[in-house]
């Protein structure tokens, strides 16, 4: 009987469950499948894809040296397994547990009911720290810890090729030119694959690491100090095991105190990735529906300009512009600048959250939607029992950005404003020549105004008993009560890119 190896998003070939179990069990088909039905969604975009084909082209040459072929399909998945079951009878299926979206949990049960008609085996690995059917939180740190403390699974050194595969399968990974995902690719971001993830994880560790803490909040040097190993962890291209190890070994390694604290502040950031994706493996409604429905009521009026003002980078606010116009070249931003991209738009103008999300997820290379929509959550001040934050751009862009170094390299037409000026061009006296836009708020007035109406949700005693209810709810994959809708949506979700 074969064995298929299905790949998702865990492009990789060390550290690799199921491709470990399947090897033991004889002939192994590796597959990618490009699915119409998943890649057509709100949250997914050119990008992503771009990064996963040079993910699995890394793939393919990993396992072209255990003598194995990587096969690809643009397809939907159960047309693939079906011809695979003409083809060769019946057949085991390996996976990771995918601890996505409902939609790609929804197919994911729709592969496991597609086996269990046909009596065929479908297994499934844990990916992350993340479990399944978690059923209380206070396991989960325990949980977390068991797993990453395993040992790291090597790449098998040999792999027994399936030669005769179906007509819908490839090993010619150029079919997937053909795919056409919604917006354009990018020139600036980071490349996906293996090879890259290993090689970002080394010089961080071997150097890179040592300003984490200091320039973390930094839009502008934090693109080198932090780890940027969020899109390999997103697509899998590098374990989050594999992560885990090394930095406790080079935590071990170091005797300066100094550098442990960096270490150390990085661990806990670490932490926080396997938790975040837990609320939405229990949770997945938190995709489309706020986490406290009270929260639902405030933002009343859809404005599609002043979404767009924000979204495309015009506001007249230059670190927002800046961080805007920096993710559609490059894909990444820090976390303070993502927060406080959040806070502008839900906050500050006080438009509703869903269609910002997934614009946000459409622009960041590294989206993870367990992470991605916890946090948009949180920023907008929709969780109910996390701090309200509203954050100021002017002030944060003069304490991190003082020389606007972030903002020229990303808003050509403030790259001559003198420093005294950069956060605030209207107070230049050549502002009229620069062709950049006037503020489209004034911060501290729509901040305030913000502040209230979050306050005053905060206290009613309608969110009240809602967080009260969050709180006594567990188990994996709840359904939310749904409420009574106020707000107004906008037409579509996703953007032009
Ligand atoms: C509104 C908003 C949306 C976000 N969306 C995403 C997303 O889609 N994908 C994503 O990976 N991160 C997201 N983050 C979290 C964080 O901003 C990024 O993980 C981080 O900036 C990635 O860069 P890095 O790998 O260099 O981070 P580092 O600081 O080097 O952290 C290492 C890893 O730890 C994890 N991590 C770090 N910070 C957080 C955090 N606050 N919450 C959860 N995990 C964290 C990530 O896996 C990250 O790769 C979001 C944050 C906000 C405020």
């Amino acid at each position: 009987m074969i064995n298929v190896v299905w790949f998702k998003r865990d492009i990789r070939i060390t550290d690799h469950q199921p491709l470990v179990e399947a090897s033991k069990l004889g002939p192994v088909l590796p597959i990618y499948v490009a699915e119409p039905s998943i890649w057509k969604e709100a949250d997914l975009s050119s990008r992503h894809f771009q990064f996963v084909w040079e993910s699995l082209l890394d793939l393919s040459e990993n396992l072209s040296k255990t003598g194995s072929k990587l096969f690809v399909a643009i397809a939907e998945v159960e047309e693939v397994l079906a011809a695979i079951y003409e083809k060769h009878g019946p057949f085991r299926l390996f996976a990771h547990e995918e601890n996505g979206t409902p939609i790609t949990f929804a197919r994911d049960l729709r592969v496991h009911e597609w086996m269990k008609e046909r009596s065929l085996p479908f297994t499934e690995f844990q990916h992350f720290g993340v479990v399944r059917k978690l059923k209380s939180r206070n396991t989960f740190q325990e949980k977390w810890e068991d797993f990453m403390s395993r040992n790291i699974l090597p790449a098998p050194k040999k792999l027994e090729l399936v030669r005769d595969v179906p007509s819908n399968l490839s090993s010619d990974l150029h079919l997937l030119r053909d795919f056409v995902v919604k917006g354009r690719p990018i020139l600036q971001g980071q490349r996906g694959g293996e090879s890259n993830a290993i090689q970002v994880l080394n010089s961080f560790l071997d150097y890179r690491f040592q300003s984490y803490n200091v320039h973390i909040s930094k839009p502008y040097s934090s693109a080198e100090s932090c780890s940027r190993l969020s899109s390999y962890l997103a697509w899998g291209n590098i374990s989050m095991r594999t992560v885990v190890h090394q930095t406790r070994q080079a935590l071990e390694q170091t005797t300066n105190s100094f550098h442990k604290k960096q270490l150390t502040a990085f661990i806990s950031r670490i932490h926080w990735h396997c938790h975040f994706i837990q609320r939405l493996e229990s949770d997945p409604e938190i995709m489309t529906k706020p986490i406290n429905a009270a929260y639902d009521t405030i933002r009343t009026k859809w404005d599609e300009e002043a979404c767009q003002r924000w979204f495309y980078g015009k506001t007249g606010i230059p670190l927002v512009d800046a961080a805007m116009r920096c993710l559609h070249e490059t894909g990444w931003v820090n976390f303070r600048t993502r927060a406080m991209l959040v806070s502008f738009v839900c906050n500050t103008l006080l438009l509703d959250w869903r269609r910002p999300s997934m614009g946000l997820a459409q622009l960041f290379l590294d989206y993870e939607p367990g992470i991605h929509f916890s946090q948009v959550q949180m920023q907008a001040g929709t969780t109910g029992f996390n701090t309200i934050r509203v954050y100021n751009p002017i002030k944060m862009g003069k304490n991190h950005d003082p020389n606007g170094a972030f903002v020229r390299r990303f808003v050509k037409e403030l790259v001559d404003v003198p420093d005294e000026y950069i956060h605030e061009p209207w107070l230049y006296e050549e502002f009229d020549t620069l062709g950049y836009p006037e503020p489209m708020v004034d911060i501290v007035e729509a901040n305030r105004r913000a502040r209230d109406v979050l306050y005053r949700v905060k206290r009613s005693e309608e969110a009240r008993e809602i967080s009260k209810e969050q709180l006594d709810k567990h188990g994996s994959r709840m359904r939310r009560e749904s409420r009574k809708k106020k707000t107004e949506k906008p037409e579509q979700l996703s953007f032009d890119l």
